[in-house]
């Protein structure tokens, strides 16, 4: 993830701009759980073309906006203090021990808030890198990761930014062998959902991790095979407390050009792999079938 700095006029400071992308949990495995109660996970963590925008400058006072078609989403979520951008800023800024020039942030919100795609937190990875190349503060990687750990469990894998094993409550990364190319479809019926709520409602907590990986995905064939001995062990709990979901895991499998289907995270999201040309005439017949749903057709992201 790196932001542009470009200038957006001659007297006014460079403008740092960067995507924050839809996380995708391909596979989701919930191992154990700590004393602290936070789960043990063992994940397949990918990242979709599709996602939010964040652009910072330097100001004379701090502002922040929200924008886009899940703005709105944001604003019941209490104070702006408390949306994960600026939360994110002032986590720098403490543990930094800088005193960081104001700001102007404009957050684009395209993807649809608490669906299991980590939102919230790629806003938070992009607001860390953003306001280090804006001020040019360089924190140590390790101190940087820390503190996105503190900021939700799925910051630090947003941050890294890279296809990975995620495992521990999220702060161990593990580079993936290299993925084949694979269009990919989200699709989420429009209805939050709860994190802590699903994993309060799961059954198992101790469950099998992952089963051994090979050296290389050589087709998208080779994937799917290898994720359909995988689970999602938040998927039950999720549909149990919003089925909606299975409509929604029933509508992309019924697709003939979906090859693997699943919900991201504690959902409501669910993707399908297919090829990548076939990707966009996937979401347009979802789209008509289901035209209150919201569908975003990309690819996986090679980094
Ligand atoms: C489930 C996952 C899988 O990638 O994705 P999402 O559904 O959020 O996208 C993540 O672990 C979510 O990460 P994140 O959304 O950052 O979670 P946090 O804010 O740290 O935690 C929210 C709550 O979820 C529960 N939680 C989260 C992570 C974890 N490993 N164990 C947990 O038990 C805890 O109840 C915690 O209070
Ligand atoms: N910038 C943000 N974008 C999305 N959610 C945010 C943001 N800031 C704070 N939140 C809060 O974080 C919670 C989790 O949001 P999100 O990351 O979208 O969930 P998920 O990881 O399940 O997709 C929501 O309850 C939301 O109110």
């Amino acid at each position: 993830m790196r932001g542009n700095g470009a200038s957006s006029g001659a007297d006014t400071a460079p403008v740092f701009s960067c995507r924050a992308r839809a996380k995708i949990n391909l596979a989701l495995h919930v191992t154990g759980q700590r004393e602290d109660r936070y789960h043990l996970l063992d994940s397949i963590t990918v990242f979709a073309g599709t996602g939010d925008r964040l652009s910072l400058q330097a100001a004379e006072a701090p502002s922040f906006t929200v924008y886009g078609p899940f703005a709105s989403a944001l604003e019941g979520g209490g104070p702006a203090q408390d949306n994960l951008v600026l939360r994110a800023i002032t986590a720098l800024q403490r543990a930094s021990g800088v005193q960081l020039p104001p700001l102007a942030v404009h957050l684009e919100k395209n993807l649809p808030v608490a669906s299991g795609i980590g939102g919230g937190s790629a806003d938070a990875a992009a607001a860390l890198l953003l306001a280090q190349e804006a001020t040019g503060l360089t924190l140590p990687a390790a101190m940087l990761q820390s503190i996105a750990l503190k900021l939700g469990a799925d910051v630090p894998v947003c941050l890294a930014g890279q296809p990975a094993r995620m495992s521990g409550i999220g702060e161990d990364l593990a580079p993936l062998p290299p993925l084949p190319r694979c269009g990919l479809v989200l699709v989420n019926p429009g209805v939050a959902v709860s994190t802590p709520a699903v994993f309060k409602a799961l059954e198992l907590r101790d469950n099998p991790p992952l089963p051994g990986m090979p050296p290389d995905f050589a087709t998208r064939q080779d994937l799917v095979n290898w994720l359909k001995g995988t689970r999602n062990d938040l998927q039950a709990a999720a549909i149990a407390l919003l089925p909606v979901i299975e409509d929604v895991l029933a509508a992309l499998n019924a697709h003939p050009a979906a090859e693997f289907c699943r919900m991201s995270g504690s959902g409501a999201t669910c993707f399908a792999l297919c090829a990548p040309e076939a990707a966009t005439a996937l979401a347009e017949d979802l789209r008509v079938q289901h035209p209150g749903w919201w569908i975003a057709a990309s690819e996986v992201e090679a980094g």
